[in-house]
């Protein structure tokens, strides 16, 4: 710039700047402008009076000091009043400190707890909230532990096999009173006051009480989000969870045998949490509860994913976990209902949750465009690993574990159907990622071999990614989902069968596992080709296709199928060692026998006769 006073250059700079001056005399009344107050519900107390009583101890005649708010937002604490008898002298330590609520907070307000809190929360490029479940990356559900009394006792499904774990009353109240006494320490703990299921007449209320702000932003994106409105009437919880997941379980109490503990009273309607912090637990611990709840009302839950057609056509998705449940639902021609828990009721189905929790080991944007979008501002993501720098995040990136994942309100998929609720299911499509590499990629069942396919509920996983482990193997789970079960799972295939007859659906078998050859030897089956083979079902092709019978399992595969290379279509054809075919066909068979045979004594529904074909419907060698 040429300077035209002899070499001094000027600026165009002028101190008083046009507009007006804020309306601030000190930097705290400025900073106390920038936010702008939000509506405070009529009777503020009423909530926390709830939660002073869910926080209250059992074993002394006293609630905990809470307060609402952040401690660092320094106004002088205003005590609720709770059951602490009026105008006593506190009778202990802990009775003179405060505990602050911190209830149903946004989602920025949580980012702004969780990274003040660990040193393991961070935003990532996208927006999303990358945190840490510590030790545990996964669910421990030999950890599970259910009261049985004598209700429970007569009612659930025991002993071998099943998922519940016994405990007696006594031992939950003192783990509950230990998860409480860690709690009621804290400074702060978070609430979130939620709902399940969007069918309006069976909606459950939860409340989650847990120590860390990622736990509450998590359960605010699983589970259904209430409105101002219904937060004010929200009143008593039909169930709550104590998430002490930070601290761990007395290993020496009877009935643990390590430092996790995830303990679920019915009678109490409560779950406690100890030495896991592995979010997952709060979702599936729910879905267990539901199992117990909505069968009694008639209405099937469901391990399953769920999307609808643009003529009213609903699918389910049932599977084992990996098996594509929330990749297949997430279909960008559908409409999602909802990625993995679901009710089948008289009046159609409904989601359970609120949100999806996507796996997101190797995702990629071309393949599943949907998810990849998802993950933005609000999005947790549990377990990933990010470039410390740019915060972009390696989905390839094993180092933490192989079960990263993505937690999303169910909203940040496009078309997501709002509420989530659709009309009665026409397809029912049993996902099996087949690591042996002999299951067909489609098949269509009868309604007998559909029930042998849901109370089998077979899945092989890889070996994990151990040197020279090369032999897949075989889990099975009844329902697609024996760890959240609570009855026989013969209650719940007597009630699937009933409904897919009554309202005529058809039963497919999927295997999104290995084609060519077993792991190791052959390959997985390409997701585009998946897909096509689950638009052949939904467009109603695969109704009218030729088939033909395979040996040993007996299914019904189709010959030609739009968009796939017809030689896929039956295994055989893609093994070029038929020997080693034939071996591992019938030593994939003989697992499934072996499995069956505890379900063999059992009686499926009312009429004795489906209950022969289901035994009928396996294999046959
Ligand atoms: N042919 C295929 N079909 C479906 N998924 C595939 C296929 N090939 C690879 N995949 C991958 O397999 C994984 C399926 O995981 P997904 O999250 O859908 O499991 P899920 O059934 O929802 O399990 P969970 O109950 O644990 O949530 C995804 O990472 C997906 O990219
Ligand atoms: O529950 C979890 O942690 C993940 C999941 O969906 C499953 O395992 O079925
Ligand atoms: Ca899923
Ligand atoms: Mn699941």
């Amino acid at each position: 710039m040429a300077s035209p006073n002899g070499g001094v250059t000027t600026y165009d700079y002028d101190d008083s700047d046009s507009a007006a001056p804020v309306r601030a005399q000190t930097i705290e009344e400025l900073h106390s402008l920038q936010r702008k107050a939000a509506a405070t519900t009529k009777d503020g107390a009423s909530p926390l009076q709830s939660i002073s009583a869910s926080l209250a101890s059992l074993a002394r005649e006293y609630g905990p000091n809470l307060v609402k708010g952040d401690p660092e937002a320094k106004v002088a604490p205003v005590p609720v009043k709770h059951q602490q008898p009026s105008a006593t002298i506190a009778s202990s330590d802990s009775s003179l400190k405060f505990t602050h609520v911190l209830y149903n907070l946004s989602p920025a307000e949580l980012y702004e707890q969780a990274f003040g809190q660990k040193k393991s929360s961070f935003i990532t490029s996208t927006g999303a909230l990358a945190t840490l479940s510590g030790a545990k990356t996964g669910r421990s559900p030999r950890d599970k532990r259910v009261v049985k009394d004598e209700t429970t006792e007569k009612e659930l499904w025991w002993g071998k096999g099943s998922p519940n774990i016994e405990m007696d009353e006594r031992q939950f109240v003192i783990n509950r009173e230990r998860a409480l006494d860690y709690l009621n320490s804290l400074d702060k703990v978070y609430v979130n006051d939620q709902f399940l299921n969007w069918d309006p007449e069976n909606r459950i209320k939860v409340r989650i009480i847990t120590s860390r702000a990622y736990h509450a932003l998590f359960m605010h994106n699983m589970c259904i989000r209430p409105t101002e409105e219904e937060l004010e009437t929200f009143g008593t919880p039909d169930f709550t969870i104590y998430n002490a997941g930070e601290f761990p379980a007395n290993r020496y109490a009877n009935y643990m045998t390590s430092s996790t503990s995830i303990n679920i009273s019915l009678a109490r309607r409560e779950m406690v949490i100890l030495g896991t912090q592995y979010a997952g637990e709060m979702k599936k611990g729910l879905f267990g509860v539901m199992h117990y709840l909505m069968p009694k009302r008639g209405i099937l839950s469901l391990h399953s994913g769920c999307n609808m057609g643009k003529e009213g056509d609903v699918a389910l998705f049932f599977g084992l976990s990996g098996t594509g449940k929330t990749t297949l639902s997430t279909d960008h021609n559908r409409l999602l209902i909802g990625d993995d828990e679901h009710c089948w009721s008289d009046n159609g189905v409904s989601n359970i949750e609120g949100g999806c929790y996507a796996k997101c080991i190797d995702l990629s944007q071309e393949k599943e465009p949907d998810i990849w979008n998802a993950i933005k501002f609000g999005t947790v993501l549990e377990n990933v690993v990010f470039n410390e720098r740019t915060r972009e995040v390696d989905y390839a990136d094993k180092s933490i574990t192989e079960n990263t994942r993505a937690a999303y309100p169910i909203e940040f998929i496009p078309n997501a159907l709002i509420p989530c609720v659709g009309p009665h299911p026409k397809n029912v499509i049993l996902l099996a990622c087949d690591a042996y590499g002999v299951l067909p990629p489609v098949s269509k069942l009868n309604l007998a071999q559909t029930m042998y396919h849901f109370i089998s509920g077979y899945t092989a996983i890889v070996a994990g990614t151990e040197d020279g482990i090369k032999e897949p193997t075989a889990t099975f789970s009844a329902c697609f989902g024996a760890a959240f079960i609570m009855y026989h799972p013969t209650k719940y295939a007597a009630m699937l069968a009933e409904k897919m007859q009554k309202y005529g659906a058809t039963g497919w078998l999927v295997n999104t596992g290995w084609s060519g050859g077993r792991y190791g030897v052959g390959s997985r089956i390409k997701l585009p080709y998946t897909r096509k083979i689950i638009d052949a079902i939904h467009s109603g092709e695969l109704l009218t296709a030729n088939y033909k019978k395979t040996e040993v399992f007996g299914l019904e595969i189709p010959t030609g199928i739009d968009g796939v290379p017809s030689e896929i279509l039956d295994p055989v054809n893609t093994w070029t060692d038929k020997a080693a075919y034939k071996e591992t066909l019938l030593k994939l068979a003989g697992l499934f026998k072996n499995n069956f045979e505890v379900f063999a004594t059992y009686k499926i529904g009312d009429d004795s006769s489906l209950t022969d074909q289901i035994l009928a419907a396996g294999p046959n060698f």
